[in-house]
């Protein structure tokens, strides 16, 4: 077996490989759109000979972190054959795929997992969450937040992109996780005419205020299915809400993948009528630069902390290093004790402020050495809003 580049003429290649893992069928027609991504990924194949039996693709993104925007390799069409499994090749090519990372200059990775088992072992921690919503819209909902005032108005999907993106540019500027998009991405991914897995819902629908959007589809069960709805403030928050529970001729919306602070549940005034209907894991964030991922965010206090980080995968990462944060954040390399020891799948876990370190020291993952390290690593951490990632890649 060995591992080598997939050149751009075995891109489609990919898309019957991915067929095969993840179970789907994928028509002729579909693989223009299937292989945008590896298209302008780097593309590692796993060959037996000349069968591809193994792949990852890593295309470069740009992910906001907290007070920034780093360079990232997002991680996708993972698979291997069923024939091919439990041989090392996964592990190889994720080897393979930090390498690339490093010398790119990217510092760090990032993917969303089929299975959360499989991914933590590479240094890859749990970095967003999310929850799906749904509310009872049968009847008026009434809000506890007065809805902004300024109109709403539904936009073609053609000319959306150029007006929703600075709005969700900014939302990225206050709350981390999410992936920066090109043009391309919107049409693409955000809004298709048809989506692939529901395919009884409309096209979508984008409900636009000069300070927010919502994007959504309806079918004719009378559910609204909002597939994202950002805002600048909770009252242009409310306003989109209010007009999504007051369409005619529905009476359910359905928010799958909401951020885990989503303020709905709180704003409803019967708070029965909105319930919380799933929370399950959403990114999953490698730090495959360490030090650089530590001094590139910002941080919510001024303190210095020694970690000590253990990351077989990745030996540049590992030992001790003394974390200066503040105004002007330092990672440098120290032979002081530590005040915390932590996997590299943790620290990743912590570093966009969505997971507690106070949790993992509680739950025995994170060692704590001196007291009260991990209560203030919390605050150095801590951010206005909880990571989240309306994309899945
Ligand atoms: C970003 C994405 O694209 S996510 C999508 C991932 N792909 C899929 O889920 C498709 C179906 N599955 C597959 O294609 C394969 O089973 C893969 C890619 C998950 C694993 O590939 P393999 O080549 O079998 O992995 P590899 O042999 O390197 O395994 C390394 C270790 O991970 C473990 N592992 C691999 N997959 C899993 C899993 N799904 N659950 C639990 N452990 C796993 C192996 O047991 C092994 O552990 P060990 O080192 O203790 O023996």
């Amino acid at each position: 077996m060995e591992l080598r580049e997939i050149p751009e003429g075995d891109v489609d290649r990919m898309v019957d490989l991915a067929g095969v893992v993840f179970h789907n069928r994928v028509e002729k027609s579909e693989y223009e759109n299937e292989t945008w991504l590896p298209r302008r990924a780097e593309r590692t194949g796993a060959y037996d000979g000349k069968d591809l039996v193994g792949q990852l693709a890593a295309f470069p993104a740009r992910l906001a972190v907290p007070g920034a925007v780093l360079d990232c390799s997002a991680v996708t069409l993972v698979g291997v054959l069923p024939t091919h499994r439990r041989r090392g090749v996964l592990t190889s090519m994720m080897d393979r795929m930090h390498a690339d990372a490093a010398a790119a200059g990217r510092p760090v990775a990032a993917l969303w997992a089929s299975q959360g088992a499989i991914y933590g072992r590479y240094g890859f921690g749990l970095a967003t969450r999310a929850i799906d919503l749904e509310v009872d819209s049968s009847r008026e909902l009434k809000l506890r937040t007065e809805p902004d005032s300024a109109p709403l108005r539904l936009l073609d999907t053609a000319s959306a992109p150029e007006v929703l993106d600075p709005i969700y540019t900014r939302a990225l500027s206050t709350r981390p996780g999410s992936l920066l998009r090109e043009p391309e991405w919107w049409s693409r991914f955000v809004l298709p005419p048809t989506d692939r897995e529901a395919p009884g819902f409309t096209e979508p629908r984008v409900v636009a205020h000069p300070a927010g959007y919502a994007v959504y589809r309806t079918n004719a069960e009378r559910t609204v299915r909002v597939d994202e709805l950002f805002a600048e403030t909770p009252r242009v928050e409310a306003a989109l809400w209010r007009y999504l529970a007051s369409i005619d001729l529905t009476s359910r919306i359905q928010a799958p993948g909401r951020p885990v602070d989503d303020l709905l549940p709180h704003m409803a005034v019967d708070p029965d009528q909105v319930s919380v209907k799933g929370d399950w894991g959403a990114l999953w964030l490698r730090l495959v630069d360490m030090p650089t991922a530590l001094r590139s965010r910002s941080w919510a206090t001024d303190d210095t902390f020694v970690l000590e980080v253990g990351d077989p995968r990745v030996p540049a990462n590992e030992g001790r290093w003394r974390l200066r944060v503040g105004a002007a954040p330092a990672c440098d390399r120290t032979t002081e004790p530590p005040d915390l020891t932590l996997s590299a799948s943790d620290l990743a876990a912590v570093y966009l402020g969505g997971m507690p370190v106070t949790t993992l020291v509680r739950v025995g993952a994170v060692t704590e050495h001196t007291p009260e390290a991990a209560v203030r690593l919390d605050a150095a951490l801590a951010v206005p809003f909880a990571p989240y990632i309306a994309d899945d890649f």
